[in-house]
């Protein structure tokens, strides 16, 4: 077995803000049938401390980062976790990283550089029996650890870092450098530093052994300035070190056979129960009950989404006599945008402002497509539920969305390839011509129907997608 030290900021079943916590909490089981098994550091959040009552103290640190702090392990749901116990940085109400209005913690990068400043610990024997042969980071939360590890100046494990939104950068005035416990020569542009500023992500980007993003072809956007943030320099100058791989779904959270967060279970075999499901959609939406093409977004919003794109494209969807269910919470101004095309088009798009688990798995399981038109995509999760759950994407065809879908047009479809609509470039008329696709094939019920099933029956399991990390790792201890 290899033993991989994974660290990060969000693990599904106990605290998901979005699909880094999706695939933090799948892949340790995935990656245990490759013979790899993972434990994962996260933060001591109050939903993770009281998701067991088996904690176990295995390191003390009297004062960490301005608190007296434990390092507790249990095992939750199936998940073998560390979690940083620092009540003065994460026993907060709110979110992982705001509070309850949605504002940035202050102390942030204090927050995360602990975390990351424990982990490196734990590679490097705080725990007796523990010592992990690859440390696993995601995002810029967990991305400093590797710079803890560089400047212990101590035998360290190999080590990767998982690019799940290049977005997010992590970055700080130098002025904190003496509160995260760093020595002053990581101060560097062969260190921490990024355009005079402190970069996290820059950081676990710069010290990995092997860097990977979600996707190939975001593996390859982000080499260039359009998608590379600022970072295409050093992710071009690392392009041997760095390869895409797709995510997965868990296949067993999102099984339309069996999903108890449906109305009606279906498979490929027996898509008529979809029916009961959209019928649910429609009274919990307070839209119409008819037979015209309903499309749902589920989504973060914000820029990145593509929202602004899709208020724009709405007028055409309604007008096309389709409707439109959408959740999803973010951007303030976003969310009031929605709230008064509902009420604009009563009967034709609901709208539920909100985070809503079992809502969402209701909307694949019901709606007839599913709407992605983000303006970059290290991945995607929401377009891989819409195929497995009969809900065909209908997506911008950027980053994953173009590795995980092939779009309906003629050859395609003469081929019996096609599983979803795609448009480029990424703006309104676009996106309309793409809804107006949908709907044709939508009203050609054969084709229509050998679209569902065909993406219903495509291998998303991260059973399989796992095992590129598996041999990542190998490829590493050889
Ligand atoms: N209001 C709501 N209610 C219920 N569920 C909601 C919701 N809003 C979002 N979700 C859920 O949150 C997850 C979002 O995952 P995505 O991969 O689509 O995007 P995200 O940008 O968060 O992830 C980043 O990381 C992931 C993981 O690598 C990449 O796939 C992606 O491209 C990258 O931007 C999905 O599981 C979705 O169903």
């Amino acid at each position: 077995m290899i033993k991989v030290l994974a660290v990060a900021s969000e693990i599904y079943p106990l605290v998901k803000t979005g699909g880094l916590a999706d695939v933090v909490g799948a892949l340790p089981a995935a990656l245990h049938t490759h013979d790899v098994a993972v434990t994962t550091m996260v933060p001591g959040y109050p939903a993770v401390l009281n998701a067991s009552e088996e904690w176990a103290i295995v390191a003390t640190l009297p004062s960490f980062f301005g608190g007296r702090t434990t390092i507790k392990r249990a095992t939750v749901g199936g998940l073998d976790l560390f979690a940083l116990d620092a009540p003065h940085l994460f026993d907060r109400p709110g979110g992982p990283y705001g509070d309850l209005r949605g504002q940035d913690w202050p102390d942030n990068p204090q927050r995360y550089g602990a975390l990351s400043s424990a982990a490196a610990e734990l590679c490097t024997g705080l725990v007796h029996d523990y010592l992990p042969d690859i440390v696993h980071v995601h995002d810029w939360q967990a991305a400093m650890t590797l710079a803890y590890l560089h400047y212990s100046g101590l035998p360290r494990p190999k080590s990767v870092i998982t690019v799940h939104n290049l977005a997010f950068q992590g970055q700080y005035p130098p002025t904190i450098l003496g509160s995260l416990a760093l020595p002053q020569r990581a101060f560097a542009l062969e260190g921490i530093e990024y355009y005079g500023m402190i970069g996290f992500l820059k950081a676990g980007l710069y010290f990995a052994d092997r860097i990977t993003t979600v996707s190939p072809r975001y593996a390859s956007e982000i080499k260039t300035a359009e998608a590379g943030m600022g970072l295409e320099g050093l992710l071009a100058g690392r392009a041997a070190s760095l390869s895409g791989i797709v995510n997965g779904i868990d296949s067993q959270e999102w099984n339309p056979a069996v999903d108890p967060k449906l109305a009606a279970n279906f498979s490929t075999g027996t898509l008529g129960p979809r029916a009961r499901n959209r019928e649910a959609l429609e009274k919990r939406f307070g839209i119409d009950h008819d037979a015209s093409p309903l499309f749902c977004l589920v989504s973060r919003l914000t820029w990145q989404k593509g929202i602004d794109i899709m208020l724009e494209a709405l007028p055409h969807l309604v007008e096309s006599g389709a409707r439109l269910v959408l959740l999803g919470s973010g951007d303030r101004e976003m969310e009031a945008a929605f709230r008064q095309a509902a009420d604009l088009y009563p009967g034709r798009v609901g709208v539920v402002i909100g985070y809503d688990e079992a809502l969402s798995h209701l909307m694949f399981g019901g709606a007839d497509m599913t709407l992605v038109p983000s303006r970059f995509e290290p991945c995607g999760l929401t377009q891989l539920y819409g195929l497995r759950y009969g809900c065909v994407p209908v997506v911008a065809r950027v980053g994953g969305l173009s590795d995980t879908l092939v779009d309906a047009n003629d050859a395609a479809l003469t081929l019996d390839a096609a599983t979803g609509v795609q448009f480029h470039p990424v703006n309104a008329p676009m996106l309309q011509d793409a809804i107006t696709r949908a709907i044709a094939l939508y009203r050609d019920k054969p084709v229509w129907r050998a679209m569902q099933k065909r993406g219903m029956q495509l291998d998303l399991s991260w059973t399989s997608r796992a095992g590129a990390y598996a041999r990542l790792y190998r490829e590493l201890l050889a």
